[in-house]
């Protein structure tokens, strides 16, 4: 059986380095242990990258793709959305690359990294609690998560020395995506929006918890650095020389957290039976309800691993969004200026007011600057998969639809085969800088969202939360999220960055961040 195993193993990969070569890319032999042959340091790592896309993928006779080893893994990166879009639409490549295999050991086989029958049954389950009618039960929580916010903020404020205000984005998004449960299930008792979904209070903002807060930073870097370093993969070498058992004792810190509270979530609901309520759950609620009806589907473990998920994915990447938003907005002080006249126009002189449903659909320059804020600093800036089935990228590629465009200066030589079990990296970071798609691709200029220009476009151009069946399940929640936090800051601040874009390049962890926190300074605008 196991010879077998590995017969069929060298078979694909011999077949997989086979399409690798015909690829172009950097030159580069695969000695293990380099680091994807990116150097070390994140800037470098970054401008070398770019480099590469400009040689590889911008070239007239690219194709688009771009080649290089992961270590011993020959990695094929997708530069262009028309050829992102046949792996997107897929239905059967909906698999998760190795390299979400140390992530995998701390947030689980949960949603973001699951496959086949698992994850399409939780997908399926956890789709009803992103119903819009959920969602605008989380305005009030994301309204008055902000406020405390901007409470909070004020104490840096109309000083002459900057700040980095990356940690209270962070520790504010951290208690929204733990707050909106309690909302829903003690909807009778009136909102107790800054307590956690889970029946314990996180309030990160005043203080508490901070332990999982650092934890949950901490990790993500150790994640990085073990992807970005194939040596590291070696468990010795991760042990003895890397983080080894710093991972290891922060996994169990923050699981161990997460178990607590779905415990305590538990005996809530248990008090709270008898209660009768017609409201839509949300997910951690629903999935205790789910566990109780179907205990052989869903184990305690399983819940842990969707929260664990969710707590996850749903600030960290948030968090990034709205910190590169503030930032952006503070280097264009006329983008800034739009903001705040939209903001005048919905609240008038009130700063205290929490926006509700109407407030939020009237926010629309706003939503531009963070759909740009999205498209030139995506949070997930690239998204990797094993392809499960063949794609074939052919040489005439949807030629017809793109005549109209400069395609045709830019065809692809020849059909490229990415056969089943090819490592591939979809990069939507560089996906969103086509100049055919937007004419300013290294500027912002929220002015690309317009409706006409956003009309005229191809919807695989547009991509900061992926696409097609394994899309961003809380893609609403975050667009939602951002507006309110945002119009809260601009309502009460005025922002001026201390750094530029793209002197100052963000560096990927496993969310894109700011490589020296996000130095701005804050003025009132309400006179005190
Ligand atoms: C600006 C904010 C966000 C961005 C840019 C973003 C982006 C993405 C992207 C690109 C993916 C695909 C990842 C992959 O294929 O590897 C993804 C998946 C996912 N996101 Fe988000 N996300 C954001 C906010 C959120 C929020 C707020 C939540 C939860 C409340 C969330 C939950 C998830 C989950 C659970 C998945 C996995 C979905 C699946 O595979 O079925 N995300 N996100």
């Amino acid at each position: 059986q196991k010879r077998h195993e590995i017969q069929k193993f060298l078979h694909v990969r011999r077949i997989c380095i086979q399409e690798f070569d015909k690829v172009k890319g950097p030159p580069a032999v695969p000695i293990f242990g380099t680091t994807w042959y990116f150097k070390s340091d994140p800037v470098e790592m970054i401008k070398q990258a770019q480099q590469w896309f400009v040689e590889y993928t911008i070239a007239p006779d690219s194709n688009g793709l771009l080649k290089f080893w992961m270590g011993p893994v020959p990695v094929v990166s997708i530069c262009r959305g028309e050829i992102a879009k046949p792996v997107f639409d897929s239905s059967t490549n909906i698999t998760k690359s190795s390299q979400y295999r140390k992530l995998k050991e701390w947030i689980g086989d949960g949603l973001l990294i699951s496959t086949g029958p698992k994850w399409r049954s939780r997908r399926k389950m956890l789709t009803q609690t992103f119903h819009f009618a959920v969602l605008k039960e989380y305005h009030k929580t994301f309204a008055s998560q902000g406020k405390i916010l901007v409470d909070v903020l004020r104490l840096r404020a109309n000083n002459t020395y900057s700040f980095d205000i990356m940690p209270y984005i962070k520790r504010c998004t951290l208690d929204i995506i733990c707050g909106e449960y309690e909302m829903v299930l003690f909807q009778d008792r009136g909102p107790k929006t800054s307590e956690t979904a889970m029946g314990c209070s996180i309030s990160s903002q005043m203080g508490s918890n901070d332990k999982y807060v650092e934890s949950v930073k901490r990790l993500s870097e150790l994640v990085w650095n073990y992807e970005k370093a194939p040596l590291y993969w070696l468990k010795p070498i991760w042990y003895l020389f890397g983080n080894g058992f710093e991972f290891d004792r922060l996994v169990k810190l923050t699981t161990d957290f997460t178990r607590d509270v779905i415990d305590k979530r538990k005996e809530e609901l248990k008090l709270h039976e008898s209660e009768p309520s017609d409201k839509k759950l949300a997910f951690l609620d629903y999935l205790l309800k789910s566990q109780k009806d179907h205990p052989e589907i869903l184990t305690d473990e399983g819940i842990r691993e969707e929260v664990d998920t969710f707590m996850f994915e749903g600030h960290d990447t948030t968090s990034s969004g709205i910190t590169f938003a503030i930032w952006f907005l503070g280097q264009y002080p006329e983008y800034q200026q739009r903001v705040q006249d939209e903001m005048d126009e919905i609240f008038g002189d009130d700063y205290d007011r929490h926006p509700n449903s109407e407030d939020i659909q009237r926010m629309v320059y706003l939503e531009q600057c963070i759909k740009e804020t999205l498209r030139l600093t995506p949070p997930v800036p690239f998204i990797s998969r094993q392809l499960e089935e063949d794609v074939l990228i052919r040489k005439d590629y949807n030629r017809a639809k793109f005549l109209k465009l400069d395609f045709l200066a830019h065809p692809t030589k020849s059909p490229v085969l990415l056969p089943a079990g090819m490592n591939i990296m979809i990069n939507i970071i560089t996906i969103m800088k086509d100049a055919r798609y937007f004419e300013r691709p290294y500027e912002f200029f929220p002015e690309h969202f317009e409706p006409e220009r956003v009309n005229a476009r191809e919807a695989f151009a547009y991509v900061p939360f992926s696409a097609g069946p394994r899309n961003c399940i809380g893609q609403k929640f975050a667009l939602l999220e951002e507006k309110v936090v945002l119009s809260w800051i601009f309502r009460n601040f005025t922002v001026t960055s201390m750094t530029k874009y793209p002197e100052e390049l963000p560096i990927p962890e496993l969310i894109l961040k700011p490589q020296f926190g996000t130095q701005v300074l804050l003025k009132n605008r309400r006179k005190f």
